[in-house]
């Protein structure tokens, strides 16, 4: 079978570099199968795919690669075997510099509007914890697979900060509002199999190759219609939600930074990192 990896900075350089200081292409892997057209985008940045800023350059980066290359599909998976993403990385909130926050929430903002409204048909294979800002990720593709054994779900009441309206109209729109409110004011992480029950996941396999089958089944199923129309239906079905954030976010950034540095979520920040250190 003929793959081609691509190193997207070949192509992506300019944009790569006026997005981010991070070592070009460092964080994850594009690669395309040029008999399908599929190509899957595999996070790798060790241990946990925290989405630091360089993080979500080249998230953009591989996502305005699959628009412009016209790719018959975008499949997103990890390298890790125990983690999908552990979301936001929580050093870029914790005692954050005010002028890299704002940019750092603009950049996640971007890098989700890229990805939601794409018009690339986009599957996630969920092959590890996928917490917060990894959930949204997933939240943001059309089809999502997990591999059984591991939690998802969005988990900022536990953290401390406010679960933003970007990440919640991601969860209602997949698992309604009822779902989604007890879900998300109390922090909960569903293990595969209730993520499967509530409609979070559309399937739970054994195992990432099983899942990977099972998203390119998924992107198969467009082979016969077209691109164009298909791409244009997906917009409009996700317009609602886009406008009204697209209306509001630089008011929706300035409060987040507010809320992230004030004394209180500052605190809650720093006790959670505090236990993750000492869990071991
Ligand atoms: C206006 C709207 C615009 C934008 C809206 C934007 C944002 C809204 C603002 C805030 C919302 C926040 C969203 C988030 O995503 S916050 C992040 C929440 N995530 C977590 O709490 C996950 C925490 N991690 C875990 O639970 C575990 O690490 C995990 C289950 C993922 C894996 O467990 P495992 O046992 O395999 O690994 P660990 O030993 O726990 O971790 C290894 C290593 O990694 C560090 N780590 C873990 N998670 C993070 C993270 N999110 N960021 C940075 N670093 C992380 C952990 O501390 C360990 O480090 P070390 O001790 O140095 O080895």
């Amino acid at each position: 079978m003929a793959f081609r990896t691509k190193n997207l900075f070949e192509k992506t350089t300019k944009l790569v570099r006026s997005y981010s200081s991070d070592k070009i292409y460092t964080h994850m892997s594009l690669t395309l199968n040029e008999q399908t057209g599929i190509a899957t985008l595999e996070l790798a940045k060790p241990p946990v795919n925290s989405m630091s800023f360089g993080f979500l350059s080249q998230l953009a980066a591989a996502v305005q690669q699959s628009e412009a290359d016209k790719y018959k599909g975008l499949i997103i998976t990890s390298r890790s075997s125990g983690v999908f993403s552990a979301g936001l990385d929580l050093k870029e909130l914790h005692h954050p510099d005010s002028d890299r926050i704002l940019n750092y929430l603009r950049r996640l903002q971007d890098v989700w509007f890229q990805l939601y409204d794409c018009s690339t048909p986009t599957a996630a294979v969920i092959n590890g914890h996928s917490i917060a800002g990894g959930c949204l990720l997933a939240l943001s593709c059309e089809y999502r697979v997990m591999v059984n054994s591991f939690k998802i779900g969005m988990n900022e009441a536990l953290v401390g900060v406010p679960v933003s309206p970007m990440f919640i109209a991601c969860m209602q729109s997949v698992i309604g509002q009822w779902e989604a409110e007890k879900a998300l004011l109390v922090g909960r992480l569903f293990t595969s199999e209730e993520a499967l029950g509530v409609g979070l996941v559309d399937e739970v396999v054994g195992g990432k190759s099983e899942g990977v089958c099972k998203a390119e089944g998924y992107l198969a199923g467009f082979r016969e219609v077209s691109a164009r129309a298909r791409g244009l239906s997906k917009r409009y079905l996700r317009q609602e939600v886009v406008r009204d954030l697209v209306r509001r976010r630089e008011e929706d950034v300035k409060k987040l930074v507010e809320i992230i540095s004030s004394r209180g979520v500052q605190d809650s920040l720093g006790e959670h990192l505090e236990r993750m250190k000492n869990k071991k």
